[in-house]
């Protein structure tokens, strides 16, 4: 069986320092015999930063366009296709500097269906002179984009520190905490940051990483010990209902599942897990079916797959709780 390829998403506004960031993942990737993949995302018909990239490594364009809007269905198949031909240990998308990202996170968690992918994290950098700059207007396009994008975030790097004072940073800090109070932050001068704490990201249990220890999965985690990893997480993190900011659960189905039981799961979602996709093998109707919701509204659609498709669930949300939700997916496939 094929290893689950962990994704991370990697945004922030223009010249936060999103390329710095990617250099240093590169770097130690290279020292540490992690194969990374890149998929890079601009607006205009060039990928400068691709082609100053220090390392050589697998990597995808998608030009002319924003992954989050024009280009977004093609995403997924970008995704797939490096994820198949390379097996890297994980894949890193940089999004553009107007990306937003909750429709980057849609179309990552609809690529989980086609290829054994997992959306691990999002990663925010912020430029703190720009951003305090955005905050002392306190409205306009770019002030909304950036907070959605740290808001969005696993982990915000709150990056050219160098350019403020200490008040101004601890403002910023504070803010942060308003905005993102379940991400971790880290402040840093070149993005600095240690890598060690993006691996250690799962967007399972985002908000017990400040808690993670070295129990926490590695980036070469197999399938058939998801659920185990999830469950280790749940166990030796506590049970207490996580409650996050916009996060994905992807849960890849052991088997087939009663289609009674799988419904009565979909009408019980709370409301603010607005969006739901996968596919489920149904052992009462011995069928596979596509299934999509959205707002309170489910389908189901018979489906007869010509390639390789997994059996897999994606809930997408805002502050639900995942451990409870995981709990149930995990009695669903007990029964
Ligand atoms: N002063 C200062 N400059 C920085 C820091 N980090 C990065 N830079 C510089 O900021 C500029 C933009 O950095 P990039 O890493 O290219 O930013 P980016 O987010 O990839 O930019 P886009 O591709 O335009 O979205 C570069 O000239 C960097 O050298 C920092 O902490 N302090």
């Amino acid at each position: 069986m094929d290893k689950i390829v962990p994704v991370y998403v990697l945004t922030g506004f223009l010249g936060s320092g999103k390329t710095t960031l990617l250099n240093r993942v590169l770097e130690e990737a290279a020292s540490g015999h992690r194969k990374i993949a890149l998929l890079m995302n601009e607006v205009g018909d060039a990928n400068v930063e691709g082609g100053l990239l220090e390392q050589d490594v697998p990597m995808a364009e998608m030009l002319g366009g924003c992954i989050c809007c024009t280009i977004r269905a093609d995403l997924g198949m970008e995704l797939s296709k490096l994820a198949r031909e390379h097996r890297p240990d994980a894949i890193w998308i940089e999004t553009t500097g107007i990306a937003r990202p909750l429709e980057i996170l849609d179309s990552v968690t609809e690529a989980s269906m086609y290829e054994r992918l997992e959306l691990k994290g999002v990663i925010a950098v912020a430029d703190a002179r720009h951003l305090l700059d955005r905050i002392r207007v306190g409205a306009g396009k770019t002030y909304k984009l950036m907070r959605e994008q740290i808001s969005a975030a696993d982990l915000v790097v709150l990056n050219k520190t160098d350019l403020v004072g200490a008040t101004e940073l601890d403002e910023l800090q504070s803010l942060l905490e308003v905005w993102s109070p379940n991400a971790v932050k880290v402040s840093t001068v070149r993005t600095q940051v240690d890598l060690e704490e993006i691996y250690r990201l799962n967007h399972v249990s985002a908000s017990d990483l400040s808690r993670s220890d070295s129990r926490t999965c590695s980036s070469d985690c197999e399938l058939d010990h998801a659920h185990e990893h999830q469950h280790e997480h749940q166990e030796h993190h506590g049970k207490g209902a996580s409650h996050d900011h916009v996060h994905a659960l992807t849960y890849y189905l052991p088997g087939p599942v009663d289609s009674h039981a799988f419904e009565a799961l979909v009408s019980r979602l709370p409301e603010d897990v607005y969006r739901a996709k996968g596919i489920v093998t149904f052992r009462d109707t011995a069928s596979r079916f596509l299934f999509q919701y959205a707002y309170r509204e489910s389908d189901y659609l018979r489906i007869t797959p010509q390639k390789t498709v997994y059996d897999v669930v994606v809930f997408i949300g805002e502050g639900f709780s995942k451990q409870a939700l995981l709990r149930e997916l995990e009695q669903l496939t007990e029964v």
